[in-house]
């Protein structure tokens, strides 16, 4: 029996476009595992895979392209290794690489029918969204978070795009809360975690991405106080490696911190004041007890317990520490730890910190492998969730290649007694969006000749009949407006311009000013005689829509860049689920004022301010 008959007879004359068609899976992962699957099933012609990780223990339950010979090794070789054994018609490229690496030009997305996105954080779930309104390829955006999943089709013009609506950012605290007055287990992690781990072992307070700083100001005295505090602690960072060490951070940060907390009276008349801890009293409690209770990672370690994995972890991490330090060359950044929820000395050292912590403020303590979820913010992954959602991608596909976009849907996957998979029409583009609400068109320009002044001159001005008021702008910042013409002059390539560069003109004019204007650029050498820069296709640029915009929905939660199913009460605790790089992209922003900078080619839109979660998930927070 023929591989083809029976998607042949489920699919008719579709399946001949699928067998002809190129798509681009972006991620193998928990979605991209089960998605990599169907395509291959179905029979699509082409399927270029990327993924920029290797495959790690911790994959493996749910991954199932990858066993245990294959951790370490590059995902996206991986899966097309043991993927196109599942069927030899189809065609499989492998790209060990980050999708927003240079080399992945928009004429590049352009050689795809579709593109899937199978990711797991919002800079690249962005960065796809921009090049495939760019390259004017449709995607198909999903995600899931625990028993949640989302599916949605994106195509430019069409629908809303994946920046239509703001999407919520990871959770920050008051840096009061955390440093001077916490009251739920979370609030002591988060100290463990951002502040004593990286104030010994990492850089610096000020970098914590989970500090809201916002609130500084109302409370100046005592954030100064506690800038103090962390100097201290800095001198005695000097000292690591010695005997003293684990006592003098112990002294310091259960002892002489908290009495100085302890001493501002008015912030303890509603609240039961913080008991510093005594560090001969507690080491002699824990005399006899072996550094290995650390392995029981289930149980709620009592106060000795802790005390006896914090003096320990901090004894294999001053020396990890000090072992790279004595590694390195002359000219080279010092070195640092990180911490790493799957690193056993980093979460052993939060969890026995946290937890005392949670004794001086009488606080509940909590096992390892709690605090390991909620240092990590993980919400386990549920392999089910991910087969079921890549299955609706391929679903939702078909739609797509048979240009019925008529019933093509957003799909949402709950946990709901009613209806697990629940889908709405696919809404019109919002006219304000910074990403899609915009003009696009391509800028071919001579590297060699072109200047600012070419752009801004003869072909905004002359050619499309831009007036006075308008700026220029890169992702850095304004390139030209009216009050700053010095840059002029300069060839684009000096401006740090190149090939797949963005550019946005946004129209100043007072009166019924355009829609802005992103050019992305290609290099190309130019004859002579034509202009340096050119637009190769006639572009129109529309007038912003006078009437204001019907208002947005409010912004949807986004739990691993899944938005809540608008019907799906239950959906309340979703929660984004972060790995170390995804904190690193999206921290990032947060550090900016606790605030988060739109990602987007337009540079000069407003912040979003962070909407906060107030959800029942893995991690409560009250404010
Ligand atoms: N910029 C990027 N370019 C290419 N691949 C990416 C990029 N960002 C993330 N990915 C990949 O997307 C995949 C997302 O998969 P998934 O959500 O299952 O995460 P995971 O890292 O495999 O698992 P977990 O986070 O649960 O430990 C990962 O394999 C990750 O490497
Ligand atoms: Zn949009």
């Amino acid at each position: 029996m023929g591989r083809d008959r029976f998607p042949k007879q489920s699919l008719g004359s579709l399946y001949s476009r699928i067998k002809q068609s190129r798509v681009l899976m972006v991620g193998a992962g928990g979605i991209g595992c089960e998605l990599l699957k169907n395509l291959v099933l179905t029979g699509f012609g082409e399927v270029h895979i990327i993924d920029l990780d290797t495959i790690d223990l911790s994959n493996l339950n749910r991954q199932f392209l990858f066993r245990h010979e294959h951790i370490k090794k590059s995902k996206a070789l991986v899966a097309k290794e043991t993927a196109g054994r599942f069927n030899p018609n189809v065609k499989l490229e492998a790209h060990h690489a980050n999708i927003k690496d240079a080399e992945f030009t928009v004429d590049w997305f352009k050689g795809f029918n579709l593109v899937f996105n199978a990711l797991d954080n919002l800079d690249a779930r962005r960065h796809v969204n921009k090049m495939c309104l760019a390259a004017e390829v449709p995607l198909i955006e999903s995600g899931t978070t625990g028993f949640n999943g989302q599916v949605q089709v994106i195509q430019r013009g069409k629908t809303e795009c994946y920046d239509c609506t703001p999407k919520q950012t990871p959770k920050s605290f008051p840096v009061c809360t955390i440093r001077s007055t916490p009251s739920q287990p979370i609030h002591c992690i988060v100290w463990a975690k951002s502040y004593l781990f990286t104030e010994i072992f990492g850089t610096s307070e000020d970098d914590a991405a989970e500090f809201d700083h916002s609130e500084d100001a109302e409370n100046a005295k005592e954030i100064e106080n506690l800038r103090q505090e962390s100097q201290a602690l800095k001198a005695i960072r000097d000292s690591m490696g010695s005997d003293e060490f684990p006592r003098r951070v112990f002294e310091k940060v259960f002892g002489d911190d908290i009495k100085r907390l302890r001493s501002m009276e008015d912030m303890w008349k509603s609240r039961r004041p913080p008991e510093a801890l005594d560090y001969d009293r507690v080491s002699q409690s824990a005399s006899g007890i072996d550094p290995s209770i650390s392995v029981k990672d289930q149980e709620n370690w009592n106060l000795a317990e802790n005390f006896v994995v914090f003096s320990d972890s901090l004894r294999r991490l001053s020396a990890r520490l000090r072992d790279t330090q004595a590694k390195v060359s002359d000219g080279d950044a010092p070195p640092i730890l990180s911490f790493d929820k799957d690193d056993v000395d980093t979460l052993d050292f939060v969890t026995a910190s946290a937890n005392l912590r949670s004794f001086i403020f009488g606080i509940g303590t909590k096992s390892k492998f709690d605090i390991k979820q909620m240092a990590g913010n993980i919400i386990p992954a549920i392999a089910t969730t991910n087969a079921m959602t890549a299955g609706l991608c391929v679903l939702q596909a078909f739609h797509v290649m048979r240009g019925d976009m008529e019933k093509a849907r957003m799909v949402f996957l709950t946990r709901s007694t009613e209806r697990v998979i629940s889908g709405e029409p696919l809404h019109a583009p919002n006219p304000d969006c910074p990403v899609c609400g915009v003009a696009q068109s391509k800028l071919v320009v001579d590297p060699t000749r072109a200047t600012l002044n070419d752009l801004v001159e003869s072909l905004l001005r002359l050619e499309l009949g831009y007036g006075e008021e308008f700026s220029v702008n890169n992702e850095v910042g304004i390139l030209y407006d009216p009050d700053l013409d010095d840059n002029l002059p300069k060839k684009l390539s000096d401006l740090g311009i190149k090939g797949d560069s963005f550019l946005t003109v946004v129209d100043e004019d007072d009166d019924n000013p355009r829609v802005n204007l992103v050019l992305s650029i290609s290099e190309q050498p130019l004859p002579e005689d034509s202009k340096p820069v050119l637009l190769p296709e006639k572009v129109e640029v529309p007038r912003k829509p006078k009437a204001v915009a019907p208002a947005v929905e409010p912004a949807p939660p986004v739990a691993n860049g899944v938005a809540h199913a608008p019907n799906a009460a239950d959906n309340a605790d979703l929660k984004r689920k972060r790995n170390a790089s995804d904190i690193g992209l999206e921290d990032e922003q947060i550090k900016k004022r606790g605030k988060v900078a739109e990602e987007t080619s337009h540079a000069v839109e407003e912040d979003l301010v962070v909407v906060e979660d107030s959800g029942n998930g893995a991690i409560v927070i009250d404010d």
